[in-house]
């Protein structure tokens, strides 16, 4: 075996030895340069729920950033003004000119980005290595997508929500210093909320109809929560009958609006054999200085407020503690364990 086909079989390893996006960002864009000498990279990342906005990961600083808050970013419809860009997403084919190639990221109807690369040199054996990468790129994001999910509702998994969050509030924050820097005031205007949404007398249900019915009635519930939240809304399955919302909305009143939009929509829809369900809710606004835990902390208490006053209704937080009824704790971090 040559030592070129080695060295290609080593970079093949070090990708696919990766299980999270960013690793595979840096690691696809470091085994393209170093297959193609001294290529110039960039990689855009489409971030999902986040107005289309992309991360470049770039070989230009020779210095791939560890923090995506770190990194640069670029909407679609910046991107899309540069000709190249457009073609290759209206194609989804490689799209070249004298001195740029530059390829999509996509699968199974899913797009994850663009790699472009400038001043490439003897394209077509160039360009036959840089299409195998994205092949394989594209192959462990969608892994990667696939892991996050949750296997009966489709809905994001548990397990994801820390990363999701922590990737949504340092995205927040480096949005917010890059219109601070522009003069720009639209990220002060963006906010957050988490609503922890359960399912009431769920434990009812399973006992009388059977489990295979309760999970009916949770595939259902997620496919309202699909249809009534919006693209920019982070949906997640939390445990058994619990789910987690983050809503992007610039007021409380279009959080709360939303969620009772959602509640309504619950208690409106009907469910064969039994039908009628309700839902209850606890909401709380993200601090983006809050670990995720205390987030979920207050969520879950305002959402134990809704359980004990009547159910099928939605409370907020910030609300409670505002009218002395849910204690504010002396810390933020007070968790209490057990
Ligand atoms: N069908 C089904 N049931 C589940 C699943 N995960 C958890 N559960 C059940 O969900 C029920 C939750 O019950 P409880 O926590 O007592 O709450 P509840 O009956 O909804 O009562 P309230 O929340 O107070 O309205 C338990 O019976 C669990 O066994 C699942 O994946 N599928």
């Amino acid at each position: 075996m040559s030592a070129d086909s080695n060295q290609l079989i080593d970079k093949v390893v070090d990708v696919t030895n990766v299980k999270d996006r960013l690793s595979l960002d840096q690691i696809v864009i470091l085994a393209i340069k170093n297959l193609l000498g001294d290529a110039n990279i960039n990689l855009y990342r489409a971030i999902p729920h986040v107005d289309s906005f992309y991360y470049v990961v770039s070989t230009q600083s020779n210095t791939l950033s560890k923090y995506e808050s770190e990194l640069v970013t670029k909407s679609f419809a910046q991107l899309q003004q540069d000709p190249l860009f457009a073609r290759c997403y209206s194609n989804q084919h490689m799209q070249a000119d004298e001195s740029r190639c530059v390829w999509p990221l996509s699968k199974l109807g899913i797009h994850y980005g663009f790699i472009e690369i400038n001043n490439i040199q003897q394209r077509t054996e160039q360009q036959a290595v840089v299409d195998n990468f994205v092949a394989i790129y594209c192959n462990l994001s969608y892994l990667i997508n696939e892991a996050e999910k949750d296997t009966l509702t489709g809905l994001y998994n548990r397990k994801t929500l820390d990363g999701r969050l922590e990737q949504l509030l340092q995205h927040a924050q480096a949005l917010k210093k890059h219109s601070s820097q522009q003069g720009r005031s639209d990220a002060e205007k963006r906010h957050y909320w988490i609503a922890l949404i359960d399912i009431d007398h769920f434990k009812t249900i399973n006992d009388t109809y059977g489990h295979a019915y309760g999970d009916e009635v949770l595939i259902t519930i997620s496919k309202l929560m699909q249809k009534k939240f919006r693209k920019e809304d982070l949906l997640f399955r939390y445990g058994g009958e619990e789910f987690i919302v983050i809503i992007d909305a610039t007021t409380e009143d279009t959080a709360l609006m939303v969620l009772n939009r959602f509640r309504q929509s619950v208690e409106q829809h009907h469910f064969s054999t039994i039908g009628r369900v309700t839902i209850s809710a606890g909401v709380t606004k993200v601090d983006l200085m809050c670990p995720s835990t205390t987030l979920v902390g207050q969520a879950d208490k305002a959402l134990y407020f809704s359980k004990s006053h009547g159910r099928n209704c939605v409370s907020y937080y910030q609300d409670l503690v505002q009218h002395g009824k849910v204690a504010e704790p002396k810390f933020d971090n007070d968790i209490e364990l057990f």
